[in-house]
């Protein structure tokens, strides 16, 4: 079975152009990043029929929802796919459970492949099914949106910016949930956020959106390593490794994430032996050094190498990627140091993590 997503829309408002063609992944969590007024709620809306471009095309894991050179286009109510908005807009005179049924009763039950106990059980809101939307806290609203959203049993999930509305408590209880949809269900999931943080945490893949256009497209890892990119994280400026957890230091309350460049201690938060990890490191917190430091409070000392050197947001900065094991790196330092240590590609370093953050 075919198991991509392929979208190609051009469309032309005054003032904006979107040109894209994308082959994306048919699993996983795709986010699609940039700022503000890139294209990505647009991006969005045509692959929703809500857009109508001329000459567009679209496939979602081999059924052709769209494809203007064919004649053939799906309007909106029949492209079975799940929209999540910034806020849901929930029915304020049905109760959660009717809300959810609303849903799910356009669709037919041969189709049926999220049931409604299982939309609930994943967004954990079984306790709220009797309440009307207005007695619902903002996070609770959006689950309940969530939720109804794949009751539809969608072939694809889109989400513009769920957590946007929410403030930073609401959003660390939401999150949780997120995560669990990416590891139950089969649906792939296209996610909009100009959050650094949410994308390294949700997303397998990302693609890059500026000014209508796509700039990168590929697996998060990799694509966040990339120096040649204007994605402009700034502070945020970083990668993700995937890593298992080899060793745990209950004197320290550390545990040590291993990947094929080595092994990171990071706070133990309590998942098990073997059990898969996500870490992100900053540019930032990445430093260099030519021979291994001793005598430092640095617990992660990595070997390595550099790959490339490019200029970063002030002057004053490099922004280095690094090799360790097969892993690319970021690392930020002053263009002083770099020229001090002779940083040049192939050159052999100790790479200084300064700090490391378990995502998930
Ligand atoms: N119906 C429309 N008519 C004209 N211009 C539009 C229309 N819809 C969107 N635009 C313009 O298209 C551009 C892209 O908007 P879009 O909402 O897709 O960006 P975005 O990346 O999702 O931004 P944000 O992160 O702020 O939501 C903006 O300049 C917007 O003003």
């Amino acid at each position: 079975m075919n198991t991509t997503i392929g979208a190609r829309f051009k469309l032309d408002y005054s003032g904006f152009s979107l040109d894209v063609d994308l082959d994306l992944p048919g699993r996983g969590v795709t986010a699609l990043f940039g700022h503000s007024g890139s294209g990505k709620t647009t991006l969005l809306r045509c692959i929703a029929g809500l857009e109508r471009v001329a000459d567009g095309f679209l496939q979602v894991n081999g059924a052709v929802w769209q494809d203007d050179a064919k004649r053939i286009y799906l309007p909106t109510h029949q492209r079975p796919l799940g929209y999540v908005f910034q806020e849901a807009s929930l029915f304020p005179h049905l109760n959660v459970r009717r809300n959810l049924e609303y849903g799910m009763k356009r669709v037919p039950a041969s189709e049926r492949r999220v049931s409604l106990d299982q939309a609930i059980e994943l967004l954990g809101i079984g306790a709220l099914l009797a309440q009307k939307p207005g007695t619902l806290s903002g996070g609770e609203r959006q689950r309940v949106g969530i939720a109804r959203a794949l009751a539809v049993s969608p072939k694809i999930l889109l989400m513009d910016e769920p957590l946007v509305a929410l403030d930073l408590a609401r959003k660390q209880e939401i999150l949780p949930y997120l995560e669990h949809l990416h590891d139950e269900l089969e649906i792939p999931i296209l996610y909009v956020s100009h959050a650094p943080d949410e994308v390294a945490r949700l997303a397998d893949h990302i693609v890059v959106m500026d000014g209508g256009r796509v700039l990168a497209n590929g697996p998060l890892s990799e694509t966040l390593a990339r120096l040649d990119l204007p994605i402009r994280l700034g502070e945020d400026a970083g990668v993700v490794v995937d890593a298992i957890v080899g060793m745990r230091d209950k004197k320290w309350h550390l545990l040590r994430a291993d990947f094929a460049g080595g092994g990171l201690w990071v706070r133990d938060m309590g998942a098990a032996m073997g059990e898969p990890v996500r870490i992100r490191i900053l540019a930032r917190d990445v430093s260099l050094a030519l021979a291994r430091p001793d005598n430092t409070s640095i617990l992660n000392q990595l070997h390595g190498k550099v790959v490339a050197l490019a200029d970063d947001t002030h002057p004053s900065l490099a922004l280095i990627r690094l090799q360790v094991g097969d892993v690319p790196l970021l690392g930020r330092v002053t263009k002083l140091s770099a020229d001090t240590l002779g940083l040049a590609p192939g050159k052999s370093v100790w790479v200084q993590v300064k700090s490391v953050a378990l995502m998930r």
